[in-house]
């Protein structure tokens, strides 16, 4: 937005300084202090010869004001440039009301196109901290993409194969009950592969069935694959109705048991390379000359791991995608894994090898329940609406108001953990703190839908409607009005920049600066009882602020509240 009149100031100062006026865009950035302008050049940036503050003076004295570019004043080695306010109001105003939802968005990458592999939980264990993380994360990095232009395909992948799924067969014909499984597949499965881990604690010999069983579904006996794909169906099942709860699908659901030809050419390619070696009957790669240890490939039973089918997946999903860049959106536990993978790509010399990334973040702790030590997804978004459904009701008035207060409780109690979530960069670990989570005050979840649902409440209440003709800009001449605009005009320069850090602290911080300075103009900026043209003006304002805010709580995955 600000673009335009960076532009300008480009122009003028080329001639001056004899340099391409692309070097001076590069170098315009908003002014340190708002008092003394509103963009500003550093001389130094520039890297031309002579002293800084004499050339600011020189180039201040030379320069002719424009239409846009109303005036400019040296401080030191910087100039300061103001600009025509009224004409940047109009710029930000018209693209809002022209985009709404998308206002932000840009087409820069169209025609790339991104996998986005995320959340991936293991079937029959826990959907832990970690699996939520890379959920809500990698949600947010599919919207950042999908906003600038990017086509994404949303991949879940499953951990739904291994010598774990012949333990839990055997599990099951033990203790497994299929009304059990029917009612909650998700709990029951792990109840028997609890007790199924007890058992073999004692009795080792489970361990060798629960190899024998797997080995028979690498092989591809039908009645052992039968039950697994029984567990399997039931609970993606599950999981989508998980995921429609947090508002999250996916394009495609995968798995490590979907993994064919990939494995057999990977490991013919492996050992074309010379890549392998033997090691008490199993195949495995020594990666220390990279530091990155030694992993085994195959085990002695000939069957397959973790490594061995994500190298597979690669290649598959390279066959079927396509894919500019594939995005791994995994804990950082699993570093070391991913720079296997992808220096194993590297070493098989595949062409493609390059477009591999792995986006990691830290671990949560504290997330406990009262049960015991394994957290179950569902069982905590249930837990989180009945606390954030207590806070609401201590304020009876307001709850009273309130259409479908079981629904605004799942939405703002899911505002609630994914602002946590986001609070920090992603990589820095963090405790799961309930009380300051559910907090009105502060920066949470819930201060977001609040600061939106008020702004909706601006215009539920005011007896004029936003319009956009006719509509005296000059008016929103007060400080307050201007530095919203300020804001709201840096949102798409924001989105363009998620790419390449993919960090979600960046949007919330910029939706709770957003919410603040709202929340500042209120006290001076009011529409009831304000003259007629300054009403509408102001309410055009407020309305942009809420399809800004909007929109940025959109992309990190938050469902925009119009009441709590
Ligand atoms: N391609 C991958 N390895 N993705 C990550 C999968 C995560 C794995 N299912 C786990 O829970 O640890």
């Amino acid at each position: 937005m600000f673009d335009f009149f960076k532009q300008e100031i480009a122009e003028a100062l080329a001639p001056l300084a004899g340099l391409d006026s692309k070097v001076i865009f590069d170098a315009v950035e908003n002014a340190k202090i708002a008092a003394h302008g509103d963009l500003a050049v550093a001389i130094p940036r520039l890297r031309l010869k002579g002293n800084p503050k004499a050339i600011a003076e020189e180039w201040v004295a030379k320069f002719q004001p424009t239409t846009n570019v109303l005036s400019c004043s040296a401080a030191g080695p910087f100039i300061n440039f103001r600009i025509n306010r009224p004409q940047l109001a109009k710029l930000v105003l018209d693209e809002v009301y022209e985009r709404k939802e998308t206002f932000g968005t840009n087409d820069s990458n169209r025609g790339k196109r991104a996998i986005v592999e995320f959340s991936s939980p293991n079937i029959a264990k826990p959907f832990h901290a970690g699996h939520l993380r890379s959920t809500i994360i990698g949600n947010f990095v599919r919207n950042a993409l999908i906003a600038n232009g990017w086509e994404v395909i949303a991949m879940n992948y499953l951990g739904d194969w291994g010598k774990q799924y012949g333990l839990l067969a055997v599990g099951f014909e033990r203790y497994g009950s299929d009304e059990a499984l029917a009612a909650d597949p998700i709990h029951h499965l792990y109840e028997v592969y609890v007790k199924i881990n007890r058992d073999a604690e004692e009795d080792p010999a489970i361990h060798d069935q629960a190899r024998v069983y797997f080995r028979r579904m690498e092989d591809g006996d039908e009645t052992a694959l039968a039950l697994w794909k029984r567990f399997r169906d039931m609970s993606i099942e599950k999981y989508h109705a998980t995921y429609d709860r947090l508002n999250i699908n996916f394009d495609v659901y995968s798995g490590e048991s979907q993994v064919t030809y990939g494995m057999k050419q990977a490991m013919d390619l492996l050992e074309s390379h010379g890549l392998v070696e033997e090691s008490e009957g199993a195949k495995i790669i020594d990666l220390e000359k990279y530091k990155m240890g030694k992993a085994v490939l195959q085990k002695k039973d000939g069957t397959t791991l973790y490594l061995t089918r994500d190298i597979g997946a690669a290649i598959e999903r390279w066959d079927k995608y396509k894919f500019d860049t594939i995005f791994y959106i995994v804990a950082s536990q699993q570093d070391l894994h991913l720079q296997q993978l992808f220096k194993i790509l590297q070493l098989l010399e595949l062409p493609y090898a390059d477009r591999f990334k792995h986006i990691n973040f830290g671990l949560v702790t504290g997330m406990s329940t009262r049960k015991g030590t394994a957290v179950f997804l569902q069982d905590m978004l249930e837990q989180t609406k009945e606390k954030m459904h207590d806070v609401m009701r201590a304020n009876e008035d307001k709850y009273a108001q309130i259409e479908d207060p079981e629904r605004v409780a799942d939405v703002v109690g899911m505002s609630a953990i994914t602002v946590q979530d986001m609070s920090a960069k992603r990589i820095r670990n963090y405790d799961f703190n309930w009380q300051r989570m559910f907090s009105f005050e502060g920066d949470t979840g819930p201060y977001l839908q609040y600061a939106h649902a008020r702004l909706c409440s601006v215009e539920r209440n005011s007896a004029l409607t936003v319009r956009r003709d006719d509509v005296d800009l000059t008016l929103l001449s007060e400080t307050a009005a201007q530095d919203l605009l300020d804001h709201i005009a840096r949102y798409p320069a924001l989105v363009a920049s998620l790419p390449g850090q993919f960090e979600p602290v960046n949007v919330v911080g910029y939706a709770f600066k957003l919410s603040h300075l709202v929340s500042s103009a209120y006290e001076v900026l009011r529409v009831n009882g304000a003259p007629a043209d300054v009403a509408q003006a102001r309410l055009l304002l407020y309305w942009a602020a809420r399809i800004t805010l909007g929109n940025a709580m959109r992309m990190v995955g938050l469902v925009p509240l119009e009441r709590m």
